[in-house]
């Protein structure tokens, strides 16, 4: 199989609540993926179970191809990295010590930053536009801010796949545009597998090879973009007219509420 991120039969619940119901999905290599959905049709509970950060069955979830159970930790943050939605930073770091974190899973204990590591560092800060805050810390930023900065550890950790919640939510239109540019271009010049959770349609249409469109917790489409987005998904999962036109300049489809 050619996948690089695959579930199969994927269930979740939070106590008697099912939150994700006999998910089967595979991702291939370097392509971008969008998750869509409403709130609460499981788009974050998906993406913890991808990461690992919430426990799911044996035989149900597999990264590289191989079961996330029998990845170690080390070994998993050399192959993903992830932009949470809300970070919550409380410690007095600066900003280069967040970026640098991106490169714990290359170094042991009491090593000292290598010039390559630090290289690296600087080059992730200047992408994602933070690197005049780089002595600053870390409880002193804007969201938008702290977003790129998470952004930019995520590119440190140089992992096959980045999985992103939301990274552009808190960013204005300006930054909204180039981070959303930065990581497509993440994709297609470096070939990471991009798997992004967003709410703007139109950014989905724009960027994505693929978009998964969740419903209640099940797949409700999954494929190109313009199959996935309709005037008739749109209506059943968000409830709301729209319509798609063709843009006069992009040669992507626009999605306008009607
Ligand atoms: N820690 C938790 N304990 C219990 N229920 C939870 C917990 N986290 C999320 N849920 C519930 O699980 C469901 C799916 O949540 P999830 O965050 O995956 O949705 P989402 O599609 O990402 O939503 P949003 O678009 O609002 O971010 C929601 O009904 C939510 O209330």
């Amino acid at each position: 199989m050619n996948s690089i991120v695959s579930t199969k039969k994927l269930n979740f619940n939070y106590g008697e609540k099912t939150i994700l119901k006999d998910l089967s999905i595979n991702m291939e290599k370097g392509l971008f993926y969008s998750i869509i959905g409403p709130n609460g049709s499981g788009k974050t509970t998906l993406l913890k179970l991808l990461a690992g950060i919430l426990p799911s069955n044996k035989n149900t979830v597999y990264i590289k191809n191989d079961d996330i159970h029998v990845i170690k930790q080390k070994e998993m943050a050399k192959r993903l990295s992830v932009v949470p939605q809300i970070t919550d930073m409380q410690y007095e770091f600066s900003v280069f010590d967040i970026v640098m974190m991106g490169r714990t899973p290359y170094t042991s204990r009491f090593q000292k930053n290598t010039e390559e590591d630090i290289k690296i560092v600087n080059d992730a800060m200047k992408e994602t536009g933070v690197i005049e805050l780089k002595d600053k810390k870390i409880t002193q930023l804007s969201g938008g801010e702290l977003q790129r900065v998470i952004l930019a550890r995520a590119i440190a950790q140089e992992t096959d796949i980045m999985l992103l919640d939301e990274p552009i939510s808190h960013l204005d239109i300006g930054y909204q545009y180039e981070i959303s540019e930065l990581v497509h271009n993440l994709c297609k010049k470096k070939g990471i597998t991009v798997i992004n959770i967003v709410h703007d349609l139109n950014i989905a249409m724009r960027y994505s090879d693929k978009i998964l469109m969740l419903k209640n917790g099940q797949v409700y489409r999954y494929g190109d973009p313009e199959d996935v987005i309709t005037k008739e998904t749109v209506k059943d999962v968000y409830s709301i007219d729209v319509e798609l036109i063709n843009h006069p300049i992009l040669t992507d489809k626009k999605v306008i509420i009607k």
